[in-house]
Parts: C-alpha cells; sequence; structure tokens
C-alpha cells in the first residue's frame, strides 16, 4: 500500500472531522446510557455531574471534547507513521535514493507534528485533571465541614473511615482514573479500527491443508492475543490481591511509625522500647513477605508477557514471509505488518489491563459515593432547635440522651441573663460534657429548645485544650482571625493569663500543642475569650489542670474584665462555686436540681 504524501495532511483532517463527529456522538450517547442504566456510571454522576453539566459551564466539556479529537489525533499519526515505514523500508529496498531523501522530509514533518501533539496533550489532560481535582476536593472539603458533618458523622450506623484518604488519594484517583480510562478506550477502540483494516490490506488467504483461510493475518492476530491475553489473564490475577494486600500492610507499618511519634514521650516514660520494636518489626515482617509473594508472582506473569511479545516480533514476520520471497509483497508492507500486528496486539491488550484499573476505580467510586451520602446523612441527623438570641440563655423542655437511649437529663429549663454564671455538677459520667454538646447544636440525641447567642458571640472550651495549626497569634484569636492591629490586645490578653513570656513569639509558627503545658494550653484559652469577648461561654473544667491559686485568679479575670459575659462552666472543685450566681446539679435516671445563689429555686424528679 503506498500513501500520497501530498495528500496526506487533506485525507487526514478528512478522517479526524469524520471520526470525531462519529466519536463524539458515540461518548455522549454510551455516557447517558452508562449514567441512566449502570451503577458506576450514576455514581459517576453523583461525583462529578454538577461539574461536567452545562448548567455549571461549557469549559470543561469543551476540553474534554477537545482531549477526545487529540486522542483521534494521535491514532492517525500512528497511521501515517505506519505508511512513512512502509514506503522507506520500500525505497531501501529498492535502492532508491530519491525517495529516500523525500521520505525522510516527510519523517521531519510528521515528527515535529507528533512532538508538539503530544505537549499540548500532555499539558491539556493535566489541566483538566488539575482543575477537576480542585473543584471536586473544594466540593467535598465543604459537603464534610458543613452542618458539622465532619464531628456528627460519628453518630451514623455506619461512620464512614478515613475521610483524609477519600478527601485526598481518592479524589485523585478518580480523577485521574475517569480521564485515562476514558480516553485510554477511545484510542484503543479507534486504533484497533484502524489497524485491522491496514492488516486487512495486507493480508492474503493462507492455506492451512486444503481449506484457504481469506484474511488469515487479520484472524491470526486476534486469536494469538485472545489466547495470550487468557493466559495473561489468569496468570496475573493473584496480583489484584497481592497488590490490595501491599497497600493495606504499608498503611499499618507507617501507621505504627506515626503513632510511636505521636506518644513518644508515653513510650519512653514507660520504657516501653522493645514491645513498640516487637509490634514495628512484626508489621514489617508482615508486609515484606508479601513483598516477596509479589516478586515471585511478577516472575511468573512478566515472563509470560515478555515471551508473548518476544513471539509476536516473528509472528507476523513469519506469516508475511512467503508472500515475500516470491516476490508478492515488498520489505515496506511486510514492516508495516509487523508494526500494525503490535497495534493491534497493543489496543487488545488494554482491555486486559483495564479489567484491574477499572475493579480499582469502582471501589474508588465506591469509597467517594459513601462519603458524599454518610455526609448528607449527617445533615439531617437531628439537633436541638436553636434560636439566636443576644444576651440571654433560656432552655425549654430540654432531654438529653445517650445513643444507647439511656436518659442523661429530662425536662431541663433554666434561663441566664448577662452577668450570670452557672456551674453545673455531677459525678462522672452524668451527661455535663453531653449538655454542652446539646447546647452547642452537636449532640444528635437531644431535644427541645435553646435561645442563646449564635455565632461568634459564643464560646465553647472544650474539655481537651484545642490548639489550630500556625502560629500563636491564630491560636489565640482562633475562631476568629486576627489582623496587625489586633497585636496590643494580642500581647494584653496573654499578660492577663499569666503567659507573659510569650508575647514576643507571637509570630512564631510551632506545634504549639506539643511545647505549652497542659496547664499553659488552658490559661491560653483564657486568653482567647478575652480577646474574643464573646456575650456568652461555655467552659468545660477548663482550669482542671491549674492550682486553686491560678483558677481563682483566672476566674476573677473573667468576671472583672467581661462583667456583663454570660458563664456556664463545668467543674468538680468546692472554690468555683464563688463565682458563679446558679447551680445546676445532675443526678441519676436524669432527675436534676437549680439552685440560684444557695437557695434551692426548682426541683425536678
Ligand atoms: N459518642 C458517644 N457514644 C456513646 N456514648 C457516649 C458518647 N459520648 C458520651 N457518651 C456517654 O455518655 C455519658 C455522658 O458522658 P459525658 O462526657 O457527658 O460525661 P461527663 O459528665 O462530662 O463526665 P466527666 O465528668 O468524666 O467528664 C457517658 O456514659 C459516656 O460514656
Amino acid at each position: 500500500m503506498e500513501m500520497d504524501w501530498h495528500q496526506a495532511l487533506q485525507d487526514s483532517l478528512h478522517w479526524l472531522a469524520g471520526a470525531s463527529l462519529i466519536t463524539l456522538a458515540s461518548c455522549a450517547a454510551a455516557a447517558v446510557l452508562a449514567v441512566r442504566f449502570t451503577r458506576w456510571g450514576s455514581q459517576f454522576w453523583q461525583i462529578a455531574g454538577s461539574y461536567l453539566s452545562p448548567k455549571h459551564s461549557w469549559h470543561p466539556l469543551l476540553v474534554f471534547a477537545l482531549l477526545l479529537v487529540l486522542a483521534l489525533f494521535s491514532v492517525r499519526m500512528n497511521v501515517l507513521f505506519s505508511f512513512w515505514y512502509n514506503g522507506f523500508y520500500s525505497a531501501l529496498q529498492e535502492l532508491d535514493q530519491k525517495v529516500f531523501w523525500y521520505l525522510l522530509g516527510v519523517f521531519a514533518v510528521l515528527a515535529t507534528i507528533h512532538v508538539l501533539r503530544a505537549l499540548f496533550n500532555y499539558y491539556l489532560t493535566q489541566a483538566f485533571s488539575i482543575r477537576w481535582r480542585i473543584w471536586l476536593t473544594d466540593r467535598l472539603t465543604r459537603d464534610w465541614m458543613e452542618g458539622d458533618a465532619y464531628y456528627r458523622g460519628q453518630f451514623l450506623d455506619e461512620p464512614v473511615d478515613n475521610p483524609d484518604q477519600r478527601i485526598e488519594l481518592d479524589v485523585n484517583s478518580f480523577v485521574t482514573g475517569s480521564v485515562s480510562l476514558v480516553l485510554g478506550a477511545v484510542s484503543a477502540l479507534v486504533s484497533l479500527v484502524a489497524f485491522t483494516a491496514i492488516l486487512w490490506g495486507l493480508s492474503a488467504p493462507l492455506q492451512v491443508a486444503s481449506v484457504e483461510i481469506p484474511r488469515a493475518m487479520v484472524f491470526a492476530v486476534y486469536i494469538y492475543v485472545i489466547i495470550a491475553t487468557w493466559i495473561a489473564f489468569r496468570l496475573g490475577r493473584p496480583l489484584i490481591r497481592l497488590n490490595f494486600l501491599n497497600e493495606k500492610l504499608t498503611a499499618n507499618f507507617r501507621y505504627a511509625l506515626m503513632r510511636l511519634r505521636e506518644y513518644a514521650e508515653n513510650v519512653a516514660f514507660y520504657q516501653g522500647t522493645a514491645i513498640e520494636r516487637n509490634t514495628l518489626l512484626g508489621r514489617f515482617a508482615a508486609l515484606i513477605s508479601n513483598v516477596w509473594a509479589l516478586v515471585f508472582r511478577g516472575l511468573k506473569f512478566d515472563g509470560f508477557n515478555l515471551a508473548v511479545s518476544q513471539v509476536a516480533v516473528v509472528f507476523p514476520f513469519i506469516l508475511q514471509a512467503p508472500r515475500f520471497f516470491s516476490g508478492a509483497i515488498k520489505l515496506g508492507d511486510v514492516m508495516q505488518t509487523s508494526q500494525a500486528f503490535g497495534q493491534v496486539q497493543d489496543s487488545l491488550s488494554f482491555f486486559r489491563s483495564s479489567y484491574d484499573t477499572f475493579a480499582q476505580y469502582r471501589a474508588t467510586l465506591d469509597r467517594l459515593t459513601g462519603f458524599l451520602d454518610a455526609n448528607r446523612q449527617a445533615h439531617e441527623l437531628p439537633r436541638v432547635s436553636r434560636v439566636d438570641h443576644d444576651q440571654t440563655l433560656e432552655i425549654r423542655d430540654m432531654q438529653v440522651l445517650r445513643p444507647d437511649g439511656h436518659r442523661l437529663l429530662r425536662n431541663l429549663n433554666l434561663s441566664l441573663k448577662p452577668g450570670q454564671a452557672l456551674l453545673i455538677k455531677g459525678p462522672s459520667g452524668s451527661g455535663k460534657t453531653t449538655l454542652l454538646r446539646a447546647l452547642a447544636g452537636l449532640w444528635p440525641y437531644a431535644e427541645g429548645e435553646v435561645q442563646r447567642p449564635g455565632g461568634t458571640a459564643a464560646l465553647f472550651l472544650s474539655q481537651r485544650p484545642y490548639l489550630p495549626l500556625g502560629d500563636l497569634r491564630t491560636a489565640i484569636a482562633y475562631p476568629a482571625a486576627s489582623g496587625p492591629d489586633d497585636e496590643p490586645r494580642l500581647q494584653q490578653a496573654l499578660r492577663q493569663v499569666n503567659l507573659a513570656h510569650l508575647v514576643d513569639r507571637l509570630d512564631l509558627p510551632n506545634d504549639w500543642s506539643r511545647i505549652l503545658s497542659i496547664g499553659e494550653q488552658q490559661r491560653l484559652a483564657f486568653a482567647r475569650v478575652l480577646f474574643n469577648r464573646p456575650q456568652i461561654v461555655f467552659l468545660d473544667e477548663s482550669t482542671s489542670a491549674m492550682d486553686e491559686g491560678l483558677e481563682h485568679a483566672l476566674y476573677s479575670l473573667l468576671r472583672n474584665a467581661m462583667g456583663d459575659t454570660m458563664l456556664v462552666s463545668v467543674g468538680h472543685r468546692a472554690t468555683l462555686a464563688n463565682f458563679h450566681t446558679h447551680r445546676l446539679d445532675l443526678e441519676a435516671q436524669g432527675t436534676w436540681r437549680l439552685t440560684e445563689q444557695h437557695t434551692t429555686v426548682e426541683e425536678r424528679t
């Protein structure tokens, strides 16, 4: 087969236009069918629909269409190269210098286009994937934050595991998987059609015994590849499980290492290195024995594949040899046969190797849609109804239960005015922290109505101190942001809580929760209150790591510096009573007692 290179550009453009139309139309039809009728299709749409839909923007769809056209263009380039080889080798065979130099010129043009196409394709694929990844990460992160799903998700019947992995790893594999599977399948299909046609043209009937097989080459390559694929598939199947195990065992080992780093001080105090080392090395040994299994399986699998591809080098030559030596075809035809044979083999192999990729892709789809569903369910969990109301705390008919249905509080009613303070007391496990969770709107097993200042006008200091990542300035202002003008107020707050030695280190980013003692972190939380000046503060044993003197000083500071602020404290020490106007005692079975300045005002059983 010869190629008219003067016509090549025009022919290729025609081919590209036709192939693009057919491909785009069939892709669109296949996508609609997949989304409607398959589980993975509808999962895909649940995750990516609002990004790809033209209602959001035409941009992603247009870029993706361009990527498809580029994939077709790449197939067309391969076809041109295969004809170029044909002409080139035939020129060599005929010792035709003129054609030889002419074809080298053609090659320079083809190679330039090929390089430019490859670079542009790489850039466009990356840009498309990056934008998609940004959008999806943004969506999942927002979704996870909204309605406190990141916290309330734990109360679902089936909480999702490893949200970190889903947001980071799975988003990435979803995007790269979607792009490479679709583009790969389209290229493989189009390539299969184009090169089967070339082989068809180069192929002659073959006489086997007394039967003549027409177009023998085409049938030979299909039978060869299908048999080889089937055997490779059987040999390679255990690799899926071994690779999966490898990831899991690596993660286990890394988790044990990270945990040792996290709890370094505890382990060092206990002198627990021997037992920790055993755990670490035990996990590592499990990992290594799996790595050996991978190596031995790889020897069989790669050995077979290598042998198959070596045979594939000579197989087409053997089939074409009789016709070449009889002069029926030229050297170029033989070379083109071998190349087309390789292309058909690669295209068919794509579908085999994609079997694993697709299985992993579906697992990714499951994890992402599971995450989206869990977030939605977490938004929908009940919470006490809350009305934002400045300068007051009003609790009406509040019920608080444990997840197992055990009642922690029955029909609680109380109200506080500016400047008043409530101390909640009760035995450990009686539900003090849980009551604060219900007031914050976090606890799903509660009913009733709460009126309180909303937004940043209410500040909850949880039992375990929390410092965000970043510098000290961020930690004090949290959850508000601090600007350069706030410097004097930040410093003043630090001095007030006896942390004057930190005023010069406001801008130092450090892992402050490791450096500061628990007592210092609790004092920093008081500085946070002084800086943010909320209308109401909830303090859950916020002075537990301090001595009585310091506790007294900090509570006095709060009462004096922010006289109108309402306080709701949980604490065990008797001395705290002096700073509170009301006291709520939680008792067994949900009963409680409210006293105002040492006189009983209401009692409930
Ligand atoms: N997420 C949860 N799932 C199941 N049970 C929980 C959960 N959180 C709390 N509980 C249970 O609810 C009860 C009340 O817990 P809570 O932390 O409110 O007690 P507390 O009065 O603050 O105790 P302490 O004084 O020891 O801090 C406990 O029995 C606890 O085990």
